[in-house]
């Protein structure tokens, strides 16, 4: 054997060395083969064909909650062809809103969105591109200027408040059995449309019942994004897409079909003259569009102006008042936190029948009240989905390019591991420490984040701060027939947003205000 050993090699050192690139080359194949091989996040064992779709119910939110409890913050998914990315914690939100914002900016071609956005010539479903950030720049510096939101459109909010609190009033006076119950959804879903469209038309809005027909249009068609259509999931099987998505396909040119119309209507109305009032959407817009500097950066056409108008409506008046009827129920489901709050409002030093702007604005548990509700109740559950744009490597794990992105706000908002007793609806949590909705702070994202944050956000905020104080200035409240709290049904109805099965029926006192 010796000779053989030393024939082969001849000394020991040339054994050694021998070895060591032996072993230095097979180190360095495998950690090549190693380096080629994706590591994707974690994902639930899927079927041939249909992928994980079998494991998503018709609340994907709640689907996605359960399943992040298992295989943790950072999921892939198999939508049908589609790989889906979820995040579910403050640290993968920021990977996803702020650090990889840049990727994630687009958004998918969903068929029902692409019928009701005008073709994309929207801000919410528009791809990420120059289209979006003109008409993005347009929004921020034009519609929703700091000083609109602020000024302009304050006496508009105190004007539609009134105009809420009277109708509630007299809905509670006129009430079938006396009893002075009032819907509340749908009072709030027409103040909320009302505020949009009347910074969209100025006071014409109202003429010839539009608003009610712009809010039946709304109510059906947000529903109808969160549909499931086969073909959004399936685009290899283009031949068959129509066929497929027939229905949802239907649906949305249906009521596109009457937006357009009722958006012509308005636009001519405009272009053919008004009279009264702050400038609205539509003066801006038509003198943006003949503007000659405008028109060397982005030239807007009639299509972006009606959709951009149409969109404010879907994008806007739902999660508004959404918002607003679940922070109503929790302070019914809540006396002890009603009754501080009415406290906190009542303190406020006004003899006047309705509260204004300059009243309400130092109210920080109405503030904190807000905050804990849309933990608990994010209007967008999911955000609006993205879109990644390139392939990304988030905390080591890849993502394909052409991954669809969802952000589990919900999912965020009841982590034991962040919120103490987090289904408990506990104001307190944010009196000394309020959210910055737009800073940096990702343990809950209800108005989203990174370039493609809501734009409605401080206008938002100041409504419903605005609102609320007023409802519980102008009316003691109660739940009806005498429904305990612990009684409420809690169940959600399938949507794009976050919404209660049960419409919110309560009972509302109109109270003296007197010195
Ligand atoms: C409480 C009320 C509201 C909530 C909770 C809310 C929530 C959201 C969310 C989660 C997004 C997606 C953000 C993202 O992808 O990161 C969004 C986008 C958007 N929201 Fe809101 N929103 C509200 C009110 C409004 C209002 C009043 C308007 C306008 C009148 C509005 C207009 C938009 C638009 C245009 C977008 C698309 C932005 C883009 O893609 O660049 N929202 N909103």
């Amino acid at each position: 054997m010796a000779p053989l050993i030393e024939q082969a090699f001849p000394s020991s050192t040339t054994f050694f060395i021998s070895v060591l690139c032996f072993t230095l080359l097979i180190l360095l194949f495998t950690k090549r083969i190693f380096k080629n091989k994706p590591n994707p996040p974690p994902s639930p064992p899927k079927l041939p064909l249909l992928g994980n779709l079998h494991q998503i119910g018709p609340l994907p939110h709640r689907s996605f909650q359960e399943l992040s409890k298992k295989y943790g913050p950072i999921m892939l998914f198999h939508l049908g062809e589609i790989p889906t990315l979820v995040v579910s914690s403050a640290q993968m939100a920021r990977e996803v809103l702020k650090t990889h914002d840049s990727v994630f900016a687009s958004r998918p071609h969903f068929k029902a969105a692409t019928i009701l956005s005008y073709n994309h010539h929207d801000i919410a479903f528009s791809p990420y591109g120059e289209q979006w950030r003109c008409l993005r720049k347009i929004t921020s510096m034009h519609l929703f200027s700091s000083k609109r939101v602020l000024q302009t459109f304050k006496t508009l909010r105190e004007e539609e408040v009134l105009f809420m609190v009277n109708k509630i009033k007299k809905e509670a006076e006129t009430s079938t059995d006396g009893d002075g119950i009032v819907n509340m959804r749908d009072a709030f879903y027409k103040f909320t449309n009302d505020i949009i469209c009347h910074m969209i038309s100025g006071k014409t809005f109202r003429r010839d019942g539009r608003e009610e027909k712009l809010m039946n249009m709304v109510l059906e068609s947000v529903p109808l994004l969160g549909k499931f259509n086969p073909e959004d999931f399936f685009p290899s099987l283009k031949w068959i897409g129509p066929i497929l998505g027939a229905t949802v396909r239907k649906e949305a040119q249906k009521i596109f079909n009457m937006g357009y119309a009722m958006m012509t209507e308005v636009l001519k109305d405009r272009v053919e003259g008004r009279t009264e009032g702050d400038e609205d959407f539509l003066d801006i817009l038509l003198k943006l569009q003949k503007d000659e500097k405008q028109k060397k950066e982005f030239e807007i056409n009639d299509m972006h102006i009606k959709a951009l108008c149409y969109q404010s409506l879907t994008a806007g008046s739902e999660p508004l008042a959404l918002s607003l009827e679940w922070t109503m129920l929790e302070l019914l489901r809540h006396p002890r936190v009603l009754k501080k709050l009415q406290e906190e409002v009542r303190a406020i030093p006004s003899q006047n029948e309705v509260l204004k702007s300059e009243d309400v604005t130092n109210l920080s548990y109405l503030k904190a009240a807000i905050t804990e509700s849309f933990r608990l109740h994010p209007p967008t559950p999911l955000l609006i989905p993205r879109e990644s744009m390139d392939y990304c490597n988030v905390e080591g794990y890849d993502i394909p390019k052409g991954s669809r992105i969802f952000v589990n706000t919900y999912a965020m908002g009841r982590d034991p591991a962040v919120w103490d007793n987090p289904l408990e609806y506990r104001p307190e949590r944010f009196v000394n420490n309020p959210f910055n909705y737009n800073g940096n702070t990702y343990e809950i994202t209800p108005f989203g984040g990174g370039r493609r944050i809501c734009p409605g956000l401080q206008l938002s905020l100041l409504t419903m701060e605005l609102a609320l104080a007023n409802i519980l200035w102008c009316f003691d409240w109660e739940l009806p027939r005498g429904l305990k709290p612990e009684d409420v049904d809690m169940t959600e109805t399938p949507s794009l947003s976050l919404k209660r099965k049960e419409d919110l029926l309560l009972v509302a006192k109109p109270r003296k205000i007197t010195s």
